[in-house]
């Protein structure tokens, strides 16, 4: 519900190491952008993601590697490759406000839309992002800067990026650059995470002395990594981690990822859901460009993010707003140490709340706040439907295997 700004440590060593060596047949992952992009190039960017061509560069295959074979892009690649300019009259090739039966998968699969997500072919991020849009082009990216920045300016028409986990926690990284860009929510996609610990062929846990996944699935398996005595090593991404494994041939380390992981980069799974609870989810949000139109036939979530001026109990009346006949009881948040650091820090509140903004009610709710309460900031970060099934993935009926 509510989380601080604090950001997540920032990338690891070795996320230089992966990626100076591209796997021969992989995706090339959207790493730099140019940030001045002139406004008709950008139009031109447009109609290039207009006809959603995919181009075949990756020639090459590699036996460990399932060919998919999607390709991420650079901007500067896309404007040399496209020099027409936009028709400006033609109304249909004009950005236009999402609907919300765009996220509804039983009116568009998606098979129009490129969808960033942060990480390499195999990350848990791509898995969500086809579940969102299932028929979509998924275009890898190297931080979740880029992907933002890779919707921003028209490279995709999506991003997927990790909110939050239920073991884990929020991912600050991502409540930060919801603030920075510009861009709305306009769904929400929850996912079964699964790790398995994997191995090259031949190497057994025992030889293992050390094992490297993103810094979250490290910590969704702390017990078991813990009882293993291995050492952890932070990277980028879960299939990142398996990918540097295999391509290096290493017999002393291990990944943390997915058994989609272990079949694209041929390693061998030693063990199978090694995270601390079965019940391990990871909540992911859908970025665009524009917003979705809210309505009232189905279900819909608001996300908003306000900070308030310090002082007792104001989170506590701010949040108490539809009981407003016992305000006056708020609780008092006391502080009587006066060490001379200040009392509190400045805190950003995420609210997700289960109403639309077509709804008279919230809109009244959100009337009350903005008049009663000295907001700092406060904005809408968008609308989305509520999206509460989620599959088991991968493989709800297959027997596990446990370390021994
Ligand atoms: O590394 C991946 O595979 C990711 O998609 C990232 C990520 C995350 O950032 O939380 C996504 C889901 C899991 O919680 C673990 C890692």
């Amino acid at each position: 519900m509510a989380a601080t700004t604090t950001s997540r440590a920032p990338a690891t060593p070795l996320h230089n190491r992966i990626n100076p060596k591209p796997w021969p047949s992989d995706q090339r992952v959207i790493s730099n952008f140019n940030p001045t992009i002139p406004r008709s190039e950008r139009r031109r960017t447009l109609a290039v993601l207009a006809t959603l061509r995919r181009d075949n560069r990756d020639d090459e295959s590699h036996n460990a590697i399932e060919g998919k074979n999607k390709n991420s892009i650079e901007l500067q690649s896309l404007l040399e490759d496209f020099p027409y300019e936009l028709n400006s009259k033609d109304s249909n090739s004009l950005p236009r406000p999402l609907t919300s039966t765009y996220f509804s998968n039983s009116v568009s699969d998606g098979s129009r839309l490129r969808v960033a997500y942060q990480g390499v072919h195999g990350a848990y991020s791509e898995t969500a992002a086809e579940k969102a849009y299932p028929n979509c082009e998924a275009v890898p990216c190297e931080q979740f800067d880029t992907a933002f920045e890779a919707v921003e300016r028209w490279l995709v028409d999506r991003a997927v990026l990790p909110i939050e986990n239920s073991l884990g926690g929020s991912i600050h990284r991502n409540y930060d650059l919801l603030l920075r860009h510009r861009l709305h929510i306009v769904g929400e996609v929850k996912l079964a995470i699964r790790h398995c610990l994997l191995a090259n062929h031949g190497v057994k846990v025992q030889d293992l002395k050390r094992v490297l996944s993103h810094p979250q699935a490290l910590a969704q398996c702390e017990n078991t990594l813990t009882r293993l005595g291995m050492v952890r090593e932070a990277v980028d991404d879960t299939a990142g981690a398996a990918k540097f494994v295999a391509f290096h041939k290493l017999n002393d380390t291990g990944a943390v990822a997915s058994s989609t992981a272990a079949r694209i980069y041929g390693m061998n799974i030693l063990a199978e859901d090694i995270q601390d609870d079965s019940d391990n989810v990871t909540r992911f949000l859908v970025l665009a460009r524009e917003p979705i139109i809210p309505g009232t036939d189905r279900l819909f979530k608001t996300s908003i993010v306000f900070s308030l001026e310090e002082g007792p109990g104001m989170l506590f009346k701010a949040l108490a707003i539809e009981s407003r006949p016992l305000q006056k009881q708020a609780l008092q948040m006391l502080d009587d140490n006066n060490n001379g650091f200040p009392k509190r820090f400045p805190y950003l509140f995420y609210v997700d709340f289960e109403a639309s903004m077509a709804d008279q009610k919230a809109q009244n709710a959100l009337g009350h706040l903005k008049e009663n309460y000295q907001f700092l900031t406060r904005e809408i970060k968008g609308f989305y439907e509520i999206l509460e099934a989620f599959d088991v993935w991968p493989h709800p009926n297959r027997t596990k295997k446990r370390i021994r």
